[in-house]
């Protein structure tokens, strides 16, 4: 496979809303894209690194240098036959694992399409569709959570997944089982917001019956979520802590995680994503596709890897008008809280060029 181009674009998504967490507010998507072209297709890959190096150690501005002068020239100097030969050509870089996710999702896209091959059927789909869960942020208020959590249900998410942060947990949690009653399908994440001293503290969340408590603690503290684990009813889901299919067997091991979050872009790309899946399965340990405010190009990609069969709770596949009034593809819309997997070539879904140029800030075709 021989790569004859390669770009690098930026685009600015402004959220509809500010989206809250415990490690920041976003207000607009600074969002990485990787074009690359091959005499056969073109493929794009989306890397999801932030602005800022908060929920991980990457960031957009380091992803794009990486890529520039470390990831596409090591790439080209590979001359790989086919997607699957990438994360090994790469792999004398160390770590860098969402711009190296970016690369390798545009060069499989690439190939797909080439050979008429979707992203479901390559990663092993097994369904047409995926019940959608969302993530709610943090709020300024009680009933302005509740206001939030009734329209998303009233648009037919399936499952709720509040952010939570030290002063903003029990109340607001209590809250929303109440008022929407033991039935729905209810979820936290603290990204890392906590303390292991705080374990008594989050033990006061097994009242309230949730689907599972994401990353309470450092992404470096197994045995911190394993201490943690045996503390509390409710199952401890890492998220941050898990950047490979071996990471997720030894948290698996240790008793650190009783339900995974898998993130592509987080664990070097999608072939990794189906690894990880794949040692999960194995285990017995449920997965489920977490989102990083994709457009509709890793959205796309998302919702074919959260089609596979160990997938079997909601992610945070929402819908694009969740978080863009105008995505950069054709929008992905909730039918019945659900999306559909895209069927098409590759990814199944371009950028609408005119949508495109409007977000753009930046693009750079590279030497290769
Ligand atoms: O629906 C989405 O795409 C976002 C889901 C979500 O809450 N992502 C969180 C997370 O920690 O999982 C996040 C948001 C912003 C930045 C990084 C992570």
């Amino acid at each position: 496979m021989k790569l004859t181009a390669v770009e690098l674009r930026r685009i600015a998504m402004p959220l509809v809303a500010p989206f809250r967490t415990s490690f920041g507010t976003q207000h607009t998507r600074d969002i990485l894209l990787v074009r690359v072209r091959t005499e056969e297709a073109e493929g794009w890959g989306e890397c999801v690194a932030m602005a800022s190096p908060l929920y991980s150690a990457e960031y957009v501005d380091g992803a794009a240098d990486v890529l520039r002068g470390h990831l596409v020239p090591a790439l080209v100097a590979s001359d790989v036959p086919d997607a699957g030969a990438v994360a090994p050509a790469l792999s004398a870089v160390k770590g860098h694992r969402m711009a190296k996710a970016a690369l390798e999702m545009a060069v499989l896209d690439a190939e797909l399409r080439a050979e008429g091959r979707s992203f479901g059927r390559e990663l092993g789909a097994v369904h047409d569709r995926v019940p959608c869960g969302v993530s709610v942020g943090i709020m300024d208020s009680v009933p302005e959570l509740l206001d939030a959590v009734g329209a998303f249900l009233d648009q037919g998410y399936v499952r709720i997944k509040l952010k939570i942060e030290p002063g903003w947990d029990v109340e607001p949690v209590r809250a929303v089982r109440e008022r929407f009653g033991d039935d729905l399908l209810l979820q936290v994440d603290a990204n890392t917001a906590y303390r292991p001293g705080d374990a008594r503290h989050l033990a006061r969340l097994d009242a309230f019956d949730l689907l599972l408590i994401e990353q309470p603690f450092d992404e470096e503290d197994l045995l911190g979520h394993a201490d943690l684990a045996r503390l509390i009813r409710t199952p401890v889901c890492l998220d941050e802590s898990i950047g490979s299919a071996r990471d997720a067997a030894a948290a698996i091991r240790l008793g650190a995680t009783q339900v995974v979050n898998i993130k592509p872009g987080r664990v070097g790309g999608y072939l990794e994503a189906r690894r990880i899946h794949d040692v999960c399965a194995a285990h017995g340990v449920p997965v489920w596709c977490g989102g990083m405010l994709e457009t509709g190009l890793g959205r796309a990609a998302n919702v074919a890897l959260a089609a596979l069969p160990g997938f079997t709770l909601p992610g945070d596949t929402s819908a694009s008008g969740r978080y863009y009034a105008t995505d950069v593809t054709e929008p992905f819309v909730l039918d019945e809280g659900h999306l559909a997997v895209p069927a098409g070539a590759g990814l199944g879904v371009t950028p609408v060029p005119e949508r495109l140029e409007a977000v753009t800030t930046a693009s750079e075709w590279l030497d290769l």
